[in-house]
């Protein structure tokens, strides 16, 4: 019997609105993010998925997410698994800082570079600048090595694989359909290990706000089929518009 597993990157949110790096920043949904989730839901409940338990981030605008789309697929009770280890990736010192304002400031290689490359990650963030995540209570139980100060999507693989592994792998294995909401970097580290794509390919890869993507996955816990997004023609426009951010 296959698994079903669907992931599910969280609504438009306010900062995506203002088209701002956001990282480990906890903005709320925008009233579009609210609607894109209510849309996902009935996405959900129309393909008959059903998901029986949900993995989370504990970033606002991913459990928001979840909880308006599961409302609506009438799903709200299902059992529910928060972690870090789901959250965005820290966009260090770009956290706050306004995408096109940046573009012009240091060029598109470099840009693009901070955006997208799989070992670069942005400058350090200081413990003590506004937007840093030091002291936040969410975070208390993580040692002060394990907080990041930055990330590039190598290190964002590397503190969520152990998770797919010991969280979600179990309950697909239970025979659970798993809701994963999450975020376009963190769901990127995952495709790319679901879909095996090389260290130089992921930087092409955009994920949609606000689309469940859906992969039936084998016994190894690897996809048996294409993975699919339940509005193929939304999700392409949604992608080509995350690509396209920071160019006015
Ligand atoms: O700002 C961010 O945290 C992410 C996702 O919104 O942006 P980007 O797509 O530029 O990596």
């Amino acid at each position: 019997m296959p698994h079903t597993l669907v992931l599910l990157r969280h609504g438009n949110s306010e900062w995506n609105q203002k088209n701002l790096f956001t990282g480990w920043v906890d903005v709320r949904l925008s009233e579009l993010g609210r609607t894109e989730a209510a849309r996902a839901g009935e996405l959900l409940a129309e393909s008959g998925l059903l998901p029986d338990v949900l993995h989370t981030s504990v970033l606002t605008r991913a459990i928001q997410t979840a909880n308006i789309s599961l409302d609506v697929a009438d799903r709200a009770w299902i059992d529910v698994r928060r972690t870090w280890r789901l959250n965005e990736r820290h966009y260090g010192a770009l956290q706050g800082l306004d995408k096109a304002e940046t573009l012009e400031k240091y060029g598109p290689e470099q840009f693009q570079l901070w955006r997208r490359s799989f070992d670069v990650p942005p400058p350090v963030l200081a413990d003590d600048a506004e937007y840093s995540q030091v002291g936040d209570p969410r975070y208390a139980d993580l040692a002060d090595d394990e907080l990041p100060r930055t990330e590039c999507l190598k290190d964002v693989i590397a503190r969520m694989l152990p998770y797919w592994e010991d969280g979600i792998v179990p309950d697909l294995a239970a025979g659970k359909t798993v809701l994963v909401t999450a975020h376009g970097n963190s769901l990127r580290a995952l495709v790319k290990h679901l879909d095996g794509i090389s260290d130089d390919d992921i930087a092409e890869l955009n994920i949609p706000t606000g689309i469940p993507l859906v992969y039936e996955l084998g016994d190894d816990f690897m996809p048996i089929a294409p993975s699919r997004y339940l509005d193929p023609e939304a999700a392409a426009a949604g992608a080509a518009a995350v690509a396209a951010q920071g160019k006015k």
